[in-house]
């Protein structure tokens, strides 16, 4: 391995999309790394897990939703260096899903149109997804 290798991180992440066919972003907190930016919802997957648990997990946690694995379909990935690991992002979209999101541990949350997307500043590694979500919806 070179002096520069880094571990890769897997975190699974969701496009939650509404009957108007918009997405969920959330905002991430001060603080964390990425502040400010819009990102999906979702997280680590912990050990044990598989990415689809760890997003049904996830989603109730941070969201207050409810959904299940069969609910989660796979669209694409984000697999993108950072300065401290290369982040390993499958992209699930969840239409089908009960409650209603609010965001349990305080942070923004916005329904985005797929053309709107581009007005919310994400993380380097979800750029690619754009396109793939506009084509989608
Ligand atoms: N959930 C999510 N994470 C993303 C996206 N894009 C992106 O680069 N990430 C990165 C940010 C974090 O480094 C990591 C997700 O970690 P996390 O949400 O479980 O944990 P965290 O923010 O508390 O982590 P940390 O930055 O404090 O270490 O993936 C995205 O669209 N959704």
């Amino acid at each position: 391995m070179s002096e520069t290798a880094r571990s890769i991180l897997l975190v699974a992440a969701c496009a939650l999309i509404d009957s108007d066919g918009r997405i969920l972003l959330a905002q991430r907190p001060e603080g964390k790394s990425l502040a400010g930016l819009w990102e999906f919802p979702g997280g680590k997957v912990e050990p044990g897990e598989t990415p689809e648990e760890s997003l049904v997990r996830e989603l109730h946690e941070e969201l207050g939703i409810t959904t299940k694995v069969a609910c989660l379909a796979p669209l694409s990935f984000a697999s993108h260096t950072y300065e401290k690991f290369h982040l390993l992002m499958p992209l699930y979209v969840c239409r089908r899903y009960e409650g209603i999101a609010h965001g349990k541990e305080g942070q923004a949350l916005k329904w985005v149109k797929p053309q709107a997307l581009r007005d919310y500043p994400m993380p380097p590694a979800d750029e690619p997804l754009i396109p793939i979500l506009q084509d989608l919806l």
